[in-house]
């Protein structure tokens, strides 16, 4: 299988690149046809020519999507000047001197192009993200379980599930945040560890960071749902199944690595 690599230093972390990497919209200009505005693992993505390719990863090492005859891979490696972006294209190519031959001269040529492009599209992206409003929430996990919370509004996310949290204040440090709205929402104080996944973009000036948490007082008061319909404690192998907004569905993945 013919192979073609390129890297590329972005001056943001792993968490913006990994976030910026999810948005549909850095691939939807080369005519690529897309599920909704942010990758999800499973998703199909339909290229010119009939392509059809399958995401199979999507989280802080990266994103993969792979097909009959084409497979791409951006990892993402964490250095002291930024995050490497390392883009692996590879395909199938039709057999003999004449598919060797459009190979080198097509196949390689676009495929170049096409990932310079998205290069600089990628690098101001994450210059507008490093500066974007954070939105905080908190994965508390309990026994193995993750505590989710049901919307009650507006009318086009009432029914939906997403983790407690909200917007950082001018000034607050977003762990901070992450406290304060649990408290709010829940009645409880939690303990705030790591990020869980990327800075997934919710829209041109605003991105959801999650934090991992447990409850600060694991045998005091049960969480409640104080602004919300509902809280649920969800197993790792019901996460796929609830109905996320759609920031959180793509943390799926990460959220159940952090279950198990
Ligand atoms: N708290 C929280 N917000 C989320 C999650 N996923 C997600 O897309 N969001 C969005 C919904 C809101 O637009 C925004 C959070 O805003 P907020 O908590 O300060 O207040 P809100 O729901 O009234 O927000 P809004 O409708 O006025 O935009 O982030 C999540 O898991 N937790």
């Amino acid at each position: 299988m013919p192979e073609l690599r390129a890297s590329a230093l972005v001056d943001a972390p792993v968490a913006v690149v990994a976030g910026a990497l999810v948005e549909t919209s850095l691939i939807a200009g080369f005519g690529v046809k897309v599920p909704g505005p942010l990758l999800c693992l499973g998703d199909v993505l339909t290229g010119p020519l009939g392509v059809r390719l399958t995401v199979t990863r999507a989280d802080l090492s990266g994103v993969s999507a792979a097909g009959d005859f084409l497979e791409l891979h951006t990892d993402l490696v964490v250095t002291g000047a930024g995050t490497m972006v390392v883009d692996r294209v590879s395909w199938t190519t039709v057999g003999g001197v004449v598919g060797r031959f459009a190979d080198v001269t097509v196949g390689r040529g676009m495929a170049l192009r096409v990932l310079q492009k998205r290069s600089a599209l990628l690098a101001s992206r994450c210059a507008e993200l490093r500066e974007a409003r954070v939105v905080v929430g908190a994965a508390i996990v309990r026994d193995g379980r993750l505590l989710a919370q049901q919307r009650s509004y507006p009318e086009s996310h009432a029914g939906q599930w997403e983790l407690p949290g909200g917007r950082v204040e001018d000034g607050e440090k977003p762990t901070d945040a992450v406290v304060r709205e649990c408290v709010e929402e829940l009645g409880v104080p939690v303990v705030v560890g790591e990020q869980v996944g990327p800075d997934v973009p919710l829209k041109k000036d605003m991105v959801l960071r999650i934090y991992a948490a447990s409850l600060a007082e694991p045998g005091g008061d049960e969480p409640e749902a104080l602004e919300h319909n509902a809280v649920r404690w969800l197993t790792a192998d019901e996460l796929p199944g609830v109905d996320w907004l759609p920031a959180d569905r793509v943390l799926v993945p990460a959220l159940q690595t952090l279950l198990n």
